[in-house]
């Protein structure tokens, strides 16, 4: 069994075992539930903006603890007044060591979040809602095509946006009518291999109609220049900013960096 398998499976019992402690009813009573969505479309498309999804990540199956120290309310303000376009926060305890609080203490920020979890069944939308966030992440290699449609959909019409993660070329087929933003993972999920490369290839096969995200491993602004150049929109960084002590400082001088040398 891969990573990714495991991880699949593990997420199949919580996901029952949540079921079990608070019903789709209950989660539509939270608070942030009936919260007026941002959207992530929007923002990328906005070139005043950075384009960049920076991301809250403690740990990692690759990379074990990333940051063990780092508050969640610091780092995704620092993130938000210093020009990111929307925030990304991990919500699965196991393997990345996230939580549903840490996305609810980033709400305090008013740009769009995605909820940064493995996504395999409607229940998790209805909590990615009922936390606050904006968007949500599909990942092509644990779903097929037809789960792809269904749960964007079902996503859609709770008014949350979709970012579908594509790292092989089989799954370019995963692309439909209800995901607009689709990203490329350079990392291989079930390898950890990480491979700047495959976003710039990959991208040549994805309709100009979809806005692109690159994923993982983006470590300088020489790299977000040959994704622009390439016409992606979103960059989504994490662990590069999440390394250091102080995550907020670093995204703040990557940002300099990347307007010193426009
Ligand atoms: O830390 P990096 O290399 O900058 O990568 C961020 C993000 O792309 C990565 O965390 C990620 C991409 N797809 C995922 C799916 C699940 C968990 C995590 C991820």
């Amino acid at each position: 069994m891969n990573i990714l398998d495991k991880i699949i499976a593990q997420k199949r019992i919580e996901v029952e075992e949540r079921k079990a402690k608070a019903s789709v009813t209950e989660l539509k009573q939270q608070p942030l539930y009936a919260r007026a969505t941002l959207s992530l479309k929007e923002f990328l498309l906005d070139d005043t903006k950075t384009g960049i999804i920076a991301e809250f990540k403690r740990q990692s199956p690759s990379k074990g603890v990333i940051n063990g120290k780092a508050d969640v309310v610091e780092v995704t303000s620092a993130y938000t007044n210093n020009g990111a376009s929307c925030l990304s926060v991990l919500t699965d305890e196991q393997f990345f060591g996230g939580s549903t609080a840490d996305l609810i203490k980033a709400r305090i920020n008013n740009i769009p979040i995605l909820r940064k979890d493995f996504i395999v069944d409607e229940y998790q939308i209805e909590e990615a809602k009922a936390m606050g966030a904006d968007v949500i992440l599909l990942i092509a290699a644990c779903l097929t095509r037809e789960e792809v449609k269904r749960l964007a959909a079902y996503a859609k019409q709770l008014g949350l946006e979709v970012l579908l993660e594509l790292h092989d070329d089989e799954e370019l087929q995963h692309i439909c009518n209800e995901t607009e933003i689709v990203g490329i993972n350079n990392r291989n999920l079930k390898t950890f291999e990480v491979d700047i490369e495959r976003s710039l290839r990959m991208a040549k096969q994805i309709p100009d109609t979809k806005i692109k995200v690159a994923e993982s491993g983006i470590s300088s602004v020489e790299n977000i220049q040959l994704f622009k150049a390439n016409g992606f929109r979103g960059f989504l960084i994490g662990e590069n900013f999440m390394k250091e002590e102080n995550p907020g400082k670093a995204f703040a001088a990557f940002v300099q960096q990347l307007k010193e040398k426009k």
